[in-house]
């Protein structure tokens, strides 16, 4: 709509001033009767008139209009400006914006929304006001003359709203910064309610509001939180996430970190996201979860998630039916003699082989990382005894060995998905540490698909020629199983079945075997008290067998290393049975440092432990026999000594309950290959400990590492000397 002024000005003549423009040049002007720069804003008390009436009163304009307008008061004294019109009435909204002009402040925009009616049932319309006054314009003193004029002149942008060009224009706005006006002349005139700048506004101060309403409710909640744990004997924990952060903070020293709390009490829950894990060190609790109700508590859903990258549907990750057939064939090889007989040999032909790695050394005075050869010692052990295959990394030359650094490598990923809530995002990503675990797999499949292939070759070859040595593996007893097409065993099964047996029979024993080593480093008088029996035993066992001792002389490797054999073959299944001190030796370094040091299981059913502790389906109880190894409540006060006499009675070894001596479990799935990996633990230890003495490398650290197995984080760098 063209205004009455439009003829004369210039085609194309378009008005947007600036909220600055409109005060500088025209509200200014005006206020001191000064010609604007054009006269196209005419002179209307606007309260006079309804909006929608505007339009026509003004001179120029097509979707906004702009006229100056006098104010009157509402009251005769008071300083509220009158806006009503004779069918509605004009109402403030948001909050003032001062108009500045450089640094100098020059006036206050007012926005406005015209309701028809009369307030407060008044109904919104969408004609909207901009009203600008001059920053120095202050009420005039009510005049005696009855005037109800409150200031001189108010600059009115008057528009609809909903038109597109208008709003674009007022979000341009909204854009500046709104600096409130504070020393207002509305005279405590109410804001309130919509219009596009007005809602935003008022959304703001809302939003404010929420936010910090939001802010004190959580901090109230943190605080009830916290304050409501004061007496926990567990770690104190924060809303949702539970114990999440102090376990992530503590993550290298985890068990350690157990240790604290279940010292204090025999029972710990320990709240995650969307879990809890409730840890126990308890022989009465470990009962009941490992014997009493087994059933209800199973390796479970989330464990097995957990491991099924690694250990697949293998013994050790699997329940019910799967795990039933698995120790059925399983338990039957290991009661077998054959393997018992196969595997002594094996364990002295390894252990032997250690022995002239350590002696070579030791003439070199070359140190040795033990850690390293006995996991090579027995990897080469299991994957003969196991699969029947010779993998030789225990060779003179140690050769680089990829499968058990994948292994390694896989085993502490798998391990650190328990405290990782982000593990699943890692892995559907495929990045950090889920994307090393999938290369690492690849090494790990290669070469279990290469045992699986090497062991069906030969046993295919054995048949072809008749000969009958191919049943003392298990993965030969597993082969023979998967034959019959019931048994729904795949090679993806007997990859499995490698994968778990690895473990079981690798990791644990050499870990064990390396924290016992460690022990008589540190424990000098164990050592030469282990050394008297073993001497004994050897002159013994040479008299039982009728044979001399060969002499040999400490700095001759020939000579030495013929005694160390001959000592060897003094090592029977059953001689060895007579080593109660090195029985003791090995059980007790179990008890400090188990293998397995902590051991969860799920929870399919809401239960009560013998202490009175509730657990909830879906949760976890694990129990941790690095914990209860250590607990006076179990050990009395030297629990935390290393003292394998408190084994012997009458220089016997007597065992403990299975449930306060939890290194290979209790109950139904109590480890399988314990005799075994005895077996092998003495025939290594009494070769070593009677010929050799070990010295920790200066400055060498002895720590754990988090992973399923308890292994050094930096190996054990030792040197080595003979012993006459
Ligand atoms: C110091 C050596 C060992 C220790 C401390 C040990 C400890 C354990 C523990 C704690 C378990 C229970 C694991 C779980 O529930 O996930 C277990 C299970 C098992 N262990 Fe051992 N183990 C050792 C050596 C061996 C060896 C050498 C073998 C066999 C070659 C073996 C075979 C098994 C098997 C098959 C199971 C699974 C039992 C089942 O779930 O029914 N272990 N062992």
């Amino acid at each position: 709509m063209d205004g009455k002024g439009s003829s004369q000005l210039p085609p194309g003549f378009r008005f947007h001033p600036t909220d600055e423009e409109l005060i500088m040049y025209y509200l200014k002007n005006q206020a001191t009767s000064k010609p604007c720069p054009v006269s196209i804003i005419p002179e209307v008390d606007i309260y006079k008139f309804e909006p929608w009436e505007l339009p026509e009163k003004a001179e120029f304009g097509e979707n906004e209009w702009y006229f100056f307008s006098p104010r009157d008061r509402k009251y005769p004294n008071g300083a509220r400006p009158n806006r009503a019109t004779v069918s509605g009435y004009w109402k403030a909204t948001g909050t003032d914006k001062a108009i500045y002009s450089g640094a100098k402040y020059v006036g206050v925009k007012k926005a406005l929304v015209f309701y028809k009616g009369r307030p407060p049932k008044g109904i919104k319309t969408d004609w909207i006001m901009h009203e600008y006054r001059l920053s120095d314009s202050r009420p005039r003193p009510k005049k005696h003359n009855g005037s109800m004029r409150l200031d001189d002149w108010v600059l009115c942008r008057i528009y609809k709203k909903k038109h597109v060009g208008r709003i674009l224009e007022e979000k341009e706005e909204n854009l500046g910064p709104q600096i409130p006006v504070t020393n207002s002349d509305d005279g405590g005139e109410q804001h309130q309610s919509p219009e596009m700048e007005e809602e935003r506004s008022i959304g703001t101060a809302g939003y404010n509001m929420g936010i910090l309403m939001l802010a004190c409710t959580v901090l109230t909640w943190i605080a009830i939180h916290r304050w409501s744990q004061r007496h926990t004997k567990g770690p104190k924990t924060w809303p949702l996430v539970g114990a999440a952060i102090e376990q992530l903070i503590n993550y290298d020293r985890m068990h350690d970190w157990l240790v604290k709390y279940l010292s204090k009490s025999r029972t710990v829950a320990v709240p995650m996201p969307f879990t809890t894990y409730t840890y126990i060190a308890d022989p009465a609790n470990v009962e009941h979860v490992l014997k009493t109700n087994f059933a209800n508590y199973p390796k479970g859903e989330v464990y097995h998630s957990y491991m099924e990258v690694l250990l697949g549907d293998g013994i050790f990750n699997v329940d019910g039916e799967l795990w039933r057939r698995q120790r059925k064939t399983a338990s039957f090889e290991f009661a077998s003699k054959n393997l018992r007989d196969f595997s002594t040999i094996v364990f002295r032909e390894y252990s032997l082989k250690l022995s002239a790695i350590l002696s070579e050394a030791s003439f070199h005075n070359r140190e040795v990382d033990m850690q390293d050869l006995l996991m090579r010692m027995t990897l080469d052990s299991i994957c003969k005894v196991g699969f029947g295959v010779e993998i030789g990394t225990l060779a003179p030359n140690l050769p680089e060995n990829c499968f058990a650094r994948a292994f390694d490598t896989a085993n502490i990923i798998v391990t650190l998905r328990f405290i990782d809530p982000l593990w699943k995002i890692k892995k559907f990503l495929n990045v950090g540490s889920e994307s090393l675990l999938d290369k690492s797999i690849k090494v790990i499949d290669d070469f279990t698909y290469s045992v699986i292939r090497t062991r069906k070759a030969e046993i295919d070859q054995a048949r072809k020629s008749h000969d009958d040595k191919i049943k003392h593996d298990i993965l030969s007893r597993f082969i023979e199983l998967g034959e019959n097409p019931e048994s729904n065993l795949t090679d993806k099964s007997l990859r499995d079945v490698v994968l778990n047996f690895v473990i079981a029979g690798r990791d644990t024993t050499a870990t064990t075997l390396s924290w016992a080593v460690y022990m008589m480093m540190a424990h000098a008088h164990v050592a030469d008290k282990l050394y008297s029996e073993l001497k004994t035993f050897e002159e013994d066992r040479a008299k039982e067998d009728k044979i001399s001792l060969l002499h040999y002389d400490i700095e001759d490797s020939k000579s030495f290393n013929q005694r160390v054999t001959q000592f060897a073959r003094l090592l029977t299944y059953d001689s060895l049975g007579r080593l109660h001190y090195l029985h003791a030796v090995i059980t007790e370094t179990l008890r400090l440092y188990p293998a397995v040091p902590q051991d969860p299981k799920g929870i399919l059913e809401d239960d009560v432990l013998p202490d009175g502790t509730r657990v909830k389906a879906g949760g976890m109880v694990t129990y941790v026999p690095y914990s209860m190894g250590r607990m006076e409540y179990n050990w009395g006060p030297d629990a935390t000594l290393f003292k394998p006499e408190r084994w012997l009675k009458e220089g016997f070894f007597q065992n403990a309950s299975p449930f306060k001596f939890t290194a290979f479990q209790a109950g139904p799935r109590i480890c399988l290959g314990k005799d075994s990996a005895y077996l092998q633990m003495k025939m290594a230890i009494a070769l070593l400990c009677r010929f050799f003495k070990f010295n920790l490398v200066q400055g060498h650290i002895v720590k754990y590492r988090m992973m399923t197995i308890l292994s050094m984080a930096n190996g054990l760098k030792v040197t080595v000397s003979r012993r006459s």
